[in-house]
């Protein structure tokens, strides 16, 4: 796993698409199963944080995807890890569970960010991320 500052390196995709971004819901460890996350995972040695995610949610959703830009700031995940925030366009493919690790997506437009049970450690993105899908045309889409 590929560390800075001595925390593991984590990647989420805010995937925008017509105004909504793509969240997923957890399976597992038991203290996270059925609450949402921005698909992604963990940057590995020799990769950087585009290339993981880009690895990440092809193997997760069989999608392939392209970093736009990076969300402000980092969240700490527990005391060893560290997530930050890509938002996302998908190239190809229509994202789907593809793995056990997750068993629903949904995709949220900007009224709908605060229905799902978020992570934590997401939380702090998501002013941000509100904005991108206001930006995106976000408003208009949700009725
Ligand atoms: N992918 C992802 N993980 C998140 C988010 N928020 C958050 O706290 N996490 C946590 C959950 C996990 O403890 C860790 C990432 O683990 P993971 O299981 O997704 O990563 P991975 O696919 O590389 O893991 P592995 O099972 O192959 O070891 O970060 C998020 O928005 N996306």
């Amino acid at each position: 796993m590929a560390e800075d500052a001595g925390r593991v390196q984590v990647v989420g995709a805010a995937l925008v698409r017509d105004g909504r971004v793509l969240a997923a819901r957890r399976t597992r460890p038991a203290a996270a199963a059925g609450r949402w996350e921005l698909p992604g995972g963990k940057v590995e040695p020799g990769e950087s944080a585009a290339q993981a995610l880009v690895r990440e949610l092809h193997e997760e959703l069989g999608c392939t995807v392209e970093v736009v830009g990076w969300l402000d700031g980092a969240a700490p995940i527990g005391g060893t890890h560290e997530l930050t925030v890509a938002h996302a366009r998908l190239l190809e493919g229509e994202p789907a569970i593809r793995e056990d690790g997750h068993d629903a997506v949904r995709w949220l437009c900007v009224d709908e960010l605060g229905e799902v049970d978020w992570l934590e450690p997401d939380r702090p993105f998501l002013p941000e991320l509100a904005d991108l899908l206001d930006g995106a045309g976000g408003a208009a889409r949700c009725g």
